[in-house]
């Protein structure tokens, strides 16, 4: 069959069109909402139009990479497409890093302009200190402060006009209607860089390409079976792999943002019943938050609210009361290096008469792959053959598809690893189920072996939060001379609750084949988490090190 490429039928993919098309179609409709500012998508492109072609006029070049240090505000959002409407590529950091962290990022990203909100002004001005001790004046990034929108800029903290500072909204309004969008050349050009959360080491950083966030995004708006008249709710941190790909995505479909700075149960209830929510999303940290809100805050649903989750495993027993207080929710699989969501646990109808415990178990699993993605597998990591659909043998998560990311930015070694085998090999370990969906049952970095034996640090945290005294448990080794590991509970308890450590070992002895069960408890009222919600493991597991092994203590003791 003859035919010809031509523009006429072949376009590089990019979700600017989302805006464009937004904005033409849905012109009058409100795109975004936070406190009493309000967007229509008409306004939000022209904003988008204008700060990219300040962009290009402060210096900004195809390629370079601007940052971004803020909460989930309304230049957060508008960044997402003005950044690559310049040619440029957005690096979102995130929240919860320090000065070092943001100095160390910001110098392997090489960004050239820092935007920071005016509460995270000192970090930022921190990390410039510590670069400016390494590098050349001119080589350092260019800070763009975000103001409260009702606050006038003489009161930025920190703002200080006699420097090369800029702030946001005077930049934007040195911008000009008539600029020519910097559309991609190649459609596998990349549009941001997200560095990844950090949990099991330093963050890598990994790149997006314009053609797999378009696909990822379009599925991701289809997995959460999002409509037109879509309102969503910004509680997933947009500088955590670009609001799992929503901030694209609910351009995609003219529906409405509405921002938050904080995310609580309160605002959360809060904002759902005044603006409609019909969609949001969160880490099982932020369900564990919205089923233990007090009484008081919680507000009756008035409409069906999807809530995607993901980020960790979400305990069953969460699913159930989330379903219980009216939200639907989507259970999604995913990782930083595949654009966020890869995979979900697509509900079929059949499950809707089982009873709740077992729909909820069933829900708790990652699932099959999303319509982007082209596979999903569960491979022995040294042979590369599929372990058996026995929901028993355990290997490792592996993806392909055109929503895998590019590489790791400046670490060819990194990346040629983790495509090892032509395959993006996740570090996840998980089983498939006999029905073809997949259930992780921890990273590697985290299991535990004990006397030759895996322990799933996810199931046995799972039968904790059954536990009706426990707010959250994270589960890790603690080195010992006979058993090699055992497993150690770190414990958060409900207010009001004294449950001890006996009671806790002895419901997971019940609960579970006793190898599993902890034979360690420690209470912990601030279980330490990265703000994409993760507890973080590798804390926890210094701290089991150095309580030192248990066998021995035991045995010091008999002496
Ligand atoms: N639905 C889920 N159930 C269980 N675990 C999940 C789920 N979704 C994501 N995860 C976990 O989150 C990981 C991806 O997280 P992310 O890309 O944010 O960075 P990270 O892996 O936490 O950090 P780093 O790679 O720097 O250690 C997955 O590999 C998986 O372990």
């Amino acid at each position: 069959m003859e035919g010809i490429r031509c523009s006429a039928n072949s376009v590089p993919l990019t979700p600017i069109t989302f805006l464009e098309r937004a904005a033409a179609v849905f012109g009058d409709r409100i795109s975004l909402v936070y406190g009493n500012v309000r967007f229509t998508w008409r306004e939000t492109l022209q904003r988008c139009t204008k700060f990219a072609s300040a962009l290009v006029h402060v210096g900004i070049s195809r390629g370079d990479v601007v940052a971004v240090l803020a909460p989930n505000v309304p230049a957060t959002y508008e960044l997402h497409f003005a950044v690559p409407m310049a040619g440029a590529i957005l690096c979102t950091l995130n929240m919860r890093h320090d000065a070092a962290m943001v100095s160390t990022l910001l110098g392997h990203s090489e960004a050239k302009i820092i935007v920071a909100d005016h509460q995270y002004l000192h970090i930022v001005k921190a990390a410039i200190e510590i670069m400016s001790k390494t590098m050349a004046a001119e080589e350092l990034p260019r800070i763009v402060i975000v103001q409260e929108f009702d606050h006038p800029s003489s009161n930025i903290n920190g703002f200080d006009s006699a420097s090369d500072d800029l702030e946001y909204e005077s930049l934007l309004n040195t911008g000009t209607l008539d600029f020519e969008i910097r559309r991609p050349i190649d459609e596998r050009d990349p549009i941001s860089l997200n560095y990844t959360s950090g949990t099991t080491s330093r963050p890598k950083g990994v790149i997006y390409s314009h053609r797999g966030t378009y696909l990822n995004t379009l599925s991701t708006v289809l997995l959460n079976d999002m409509s037109s008249m879509a309102v969503y709710l910004w509680t997933v941190p947009m500088f955590h792999c670009n609001g799992w790909s929503m901030t694209w995505g609910v351009a995609a479909q003219g529906g409405t943002n509405i921002c938050q700075r904080n995310v609580n149960a309160k605002e959360i209830f809060a904002n759902i019943s005044l603006h409609n929510v019909t969609h949001m999303g969160g880490a099982p940290t932020v369900l564990n938050m919205i089923v233990n809100a007090p009484i008081t805050e919680q507000k009756p649903l008035l409409g069906k609210v999807t809530v995607m989750t993901g980020g960790a495993p979400p305990p069953s027993n969460i699913l159930y009361k989330m379903r219980e207080l009216g939200f639907l929710i989507v259970h999604c699989y995913g990782l930083t290096e595949t654009y966020g969501v890869a995979t979900f646990c697509h509900w079929k109808p059949e499950w809707d008469s089982l009873p709740d415990e077992k729909q909820a178990k069933l829900k708790s699993r990652q699932g099959m792959q999303h319509i982007g993605v082209e596979g999903v597998d569960i491979k022995n990591p040294i042979t590369m053959e599929s372990v058996p659909a026995d929901g028993k043998t355990m290997g490792e998560v592996m993806i392909r598809g055109n929503t895998v990311m590019i590489g790791y930015l400046k670490d060819v070694k990194a990346t040629e690893e983790a495509f090892n085998g032509g395959w993006f090999r996740s570090g996840d370990l998980g089983v498939r189920h006999p029905d073809g969906y997949i259930e992780l049952k921890d990273r590697s970095k985290d299991i535990i072996i004990s006397g030759g034996e895996n322990i799933s640090t996810i199931e046995v945290e799972s039968v904790l939060f059954n536990h009706p005294s426990v707010l959250e448990a994270a589960i890790v080794g603690r080195p010992d001379d006979h058993w090699g590991e055992t497993p150690c509970a770190f414990v958060n308890l409900k207010h009001g609750s004294n449950a001890t450590e006996e009671e806790i070992i002895k419901f997971c002895r019940d609960n579970l084949p006793h190898y599993m069960a902890p034979k360690t408890v420690v209470f912990k009222s601030d279980l330490p988490k990265s703000s994409t919600g993760k507890i973080q493991k590798l804390i926890l597991k210094e701290e089991a090190k150095a309580m030192g092994t248990l066998s021995l203590a035991a045995n010091r003791l008999a002496k």
